[in-house]
């Protein structure tokens, strides 16, 4: 069932939770979704995301996989603030509240950082898959749209309303990065059926003449995992990670572990960046050697 309604917060707006009795301002629209609206809150001194008007359906099991997720001591902890309703002009409306995420989209990144960035962020999505997979979820709607990415190329999985028990069946799926949808397995929650997404996600992104596009719209007895490999052979951007994805494809790796291990190796070889220390090193030698300047400049004027 979903809940249907034009439930719109300008900011400043108070919303007061009626089981947990905590309050919460609204600041900003973040964003919406086919369902609901995400709005950035305030409590006290910290800010969240605010989620609401959602599939009733949806957000218990996004809810679920959330409170699991929160207590594993992995990068997910903390993630889940609370679930509770809110009464507004007589009804009653379920909010969830979630970790506030500063970043961007994927492809927003990738366009204004460049396409070599796809390693990092690759390396940096294979890390979040695997402490999932360990917690014995699988995402299952994995997509540009259900993550963001933040300004040293962390990448945060959003709306875990596709999570699923390992071993269940996919309930929430997007066609084009969907295993079943290439006829390359089943739409069984498992490593694999993400690690297949990942794969087409990758090759998506780094699809500069739209053949992704075209073949996602190919009829269903012309469309085929060979049609994402051969892709994949042309695709030069990806040379370097090309036999973890063309394992990925074809089902070959039982565990995101391997697939994170293998995608590291490569991309360490190929001299992409793939550490974010890099990229905040080189801002340290950079203040370091501006400090250093300074400091010439004091002792010299000082002595004039
Ligand atoms: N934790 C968060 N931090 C910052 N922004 C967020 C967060 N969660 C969601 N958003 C923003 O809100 C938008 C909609 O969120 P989300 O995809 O979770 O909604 P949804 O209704 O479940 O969408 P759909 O069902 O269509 O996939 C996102 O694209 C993102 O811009």
């Amino acid at each position: 069932m979903t809940i249907s309604f034009e439930l719109s917060f300008s900011p400043g707006t108070v919303i007061v939770g009626k089981w947990n009795q905590n309050t919460y301002q609204v600041e900003r629209l973040l964003g919406e979704g086919a369902n609901g609206k995400v709005y950035l809150v305030r409590r006290g001194k910290k800010q969240y995301a605010m989620k609401l008007g959602f599939d009733v359906v949806d957000h218990q099991s996004e809810v679920n996989a959330l409170k699991v997720l929160s207590r594993s001591s992995t990068s997910f902890q903390h993630v889940w603030i609370e679930a509770d309703d809110v009464e507004w002009n007589g009804i009653e409306y379920p909010f969830s509240v979630m970790r506030y995420i500063k970043g961007r989209s994927l492809t927003d990144f990738l366009r204004s950082k460049g396409l070599d960035w796809t390693y990092l962020i690759g390396l940096n999505l294979l890390r979040k898959l695997e402490e999932l997979h360990a917690s014995g979820y699988a995402f299952c709607d994995l997509k540009a749209e259900n993550m963001l990415v933040t300004e040293y190329g962390e990448v945060e999985l959003i709306d875990f309303g596709g999570a699923t028990a390992k071993g269940r069946s996919v309930k929430q799926f997007t066609e084009v990065f969907d295993r079943g949808y290439w006829g390359a397995g089943s739409r069984t929650a498992d490593d694999g059926y993400d690690l297949f997404s990942f794969a087409a996600l990758m090759l998506s992104v780094t699809d500069r003449e739209r053949k992704f596009v075209q073949a996602a719209g190919m009829l269903p007895q012309n469309r085929s995992v060979e049609t994402l490999l051969e892709m994949l052979g042309h695709n030069r951007q990806l040379r370097a990670v090309e036999p973890v994805l063309r394992k990925a494809l074809t089902g070959r790796y039982t565990t995101s572990k391997q697939a994170l291990a293998d995608w590291r190796a490569r991309s360490l070889q190929s001299g992409r960046p793939v550490r974010k220390q890099a990229v905040k090193g080189s801002w340290i030698t950079l203040c370091f050697a501006a400090s250093i300047v300074l400091f010439a400049a004091a002792l010299y004027y000082s002595f004039m």
